[in-house]
């Protein structure tokens, strides 16, 4: 059996008066120092898979393991507390006690455990989190940011092997937030432990996480790197949730690819005759200088700054799509587009 920090084998939970489970028959591994981050749009099951990892639900069906222990197994009447299961969680919300300074709230597991260096140690977490200098100061006067810090130097504080990551930056401005994706990313892998994290969000998924794994209604749709996910995307809905564009009905022909009016000629490709759904990747299209029988023809639509680069809206028939561009193009520019057809995400509809 391989040294996985967590296992879940077949986990399925479905709340009552639910026709729909929540989580339905799940298999997840999450290596040793490895960062796993659940991805999937509101009502996938990601805050569902995270409480009953952490124990905070039960699993209707399916097994749980947390470091080789059986905590998690309705068909072995096997259940072990949230307290003793090791992990430590940082939630949304922070979860803070407002009563306690920043330096109480890292320690209060500490001497729960009876730690004697509490003080030390839950200094050296605040310090790992850049917040040293306002040890003494309570929730109410730190930031948001700063009190997702202390969370963070909290769960780090009792050296669980499994960190537990429940949206933590929804409620963060956004430079903020990427400064803290950042820290979360290089604390965990500093101290050599592992993660789950869930997250709706595709770039923080993609920035933190080893691996990503897709959810859509219960189920894991993709579990790979974040390169996988995003090149190789395993059905419409994960390209969908990854920032594809799309879906643009096409017709695969034996000599090419027909969108809209066009047919693209194709040298080889080993589609089926048949209508398919096409995504594409914003920097999968580039202009091309001439109006070669593999090429798009467009209308340009709209042109946004992104800083450094600007993202032109095009027009192809009915359909928009967009792309990058060093410099703007005039509205109403009748272009062509180049696509890397190598890297189009092509689902053949079922016949
Ligand atoms: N306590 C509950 N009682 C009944 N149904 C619930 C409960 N908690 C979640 N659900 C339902 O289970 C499904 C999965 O919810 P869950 O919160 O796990 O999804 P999520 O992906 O975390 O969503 P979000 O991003 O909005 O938090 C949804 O249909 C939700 O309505």
């Amino acid at each position: 059996m391989s040294a996985s920090i967590l296992r879940l084998e077949q986990v399925s939970k479905t709340y009552p008066q639910r026709a729909q489970a929540a989580v339905d028959h799940v298999n997840l591994d999450v290596q040793a120092q490895e960062i796993v981050a659940l991805l999937g749009p509101s009502g996938s099951g990601k805050t569902t898979l995270l409480r009953m990892i952490a124990g905070l639900e039960c699993a209707d069906q399916g097994r749980i393991w947390i470091n080789e222990q059986m905590v998690d197994s309705p068909a072995h009447k096997v259940w072990v507390a949230a307290e003793k299961r090791d992990l430590g969680m940082v939630f949304q919300d922070y979860a803070l006690w407002p009563h306690l300074s920043a330096l109480e709230n890292v320690a209060l597991v500490l001497r729960h455990r009876k730690w004697k260096n509490w003080r030390s140690q839950a200094q050296e977490m605040l310090a790992r989190v850049g917040l040293q200098e306002v040890a003494e100061q309570y929730p109410y006067q730190l930031s948001g940011g700063q009190q997702q810090r202390v969370a963070l130097a909290r769960a780090l504080a009792s050296q669980p092997q499994l960190l537990l990551f429940d949206e933590p930056l929804s409620n963060i401005d956004a430079v903020m937030r990427e400064e803290l994706r950042g820290l979360i990313a290089r604390v965990v892998r500093e101290a050599g432990l592992s993660a789950v994290y869930v997250t709706h969000d595709q770039s923080e998924a993609f920035f933190i996480a080893d691996r990503v794994a897709i959810l859509h209604r219960g189920n894991i749709l993709q579990l790979a790197t974040p390169e996988t996910c995003y090149e190789k995307s395993a059905t419409p809905e994960v390209a969908r949730f990854t920032g594809a564009q799309g879906p643009y009905a096409i017709k695969l022909h034996n000599k090419g690819i027909c969108w809209g009016e066009q047919l693209v000629l194709m040298q080889d490709h080993n589609w089926e005759a048949g209508t398919a759904q096409l995504f594409l990747r914003p920097d999968a299209l580039q202009l091309s200088e001439d109006a070669r029988p593999d090429c798009i023809p467009a209308t340009v639509q709209l042109c946004g700054y992104l800083g450094g680069i600007w993202c032109i809206e095009a027009k192809i028939g009915d359909e928009v799509t967009q792309f990058y561009h060093p410099v703007n193009l005039p509205i109403g520019a009748s272009i062509h587009l180049d696509i890397d057809w190598t890297r189009a995400l092509i689902y053949p509809d079922r016949k």
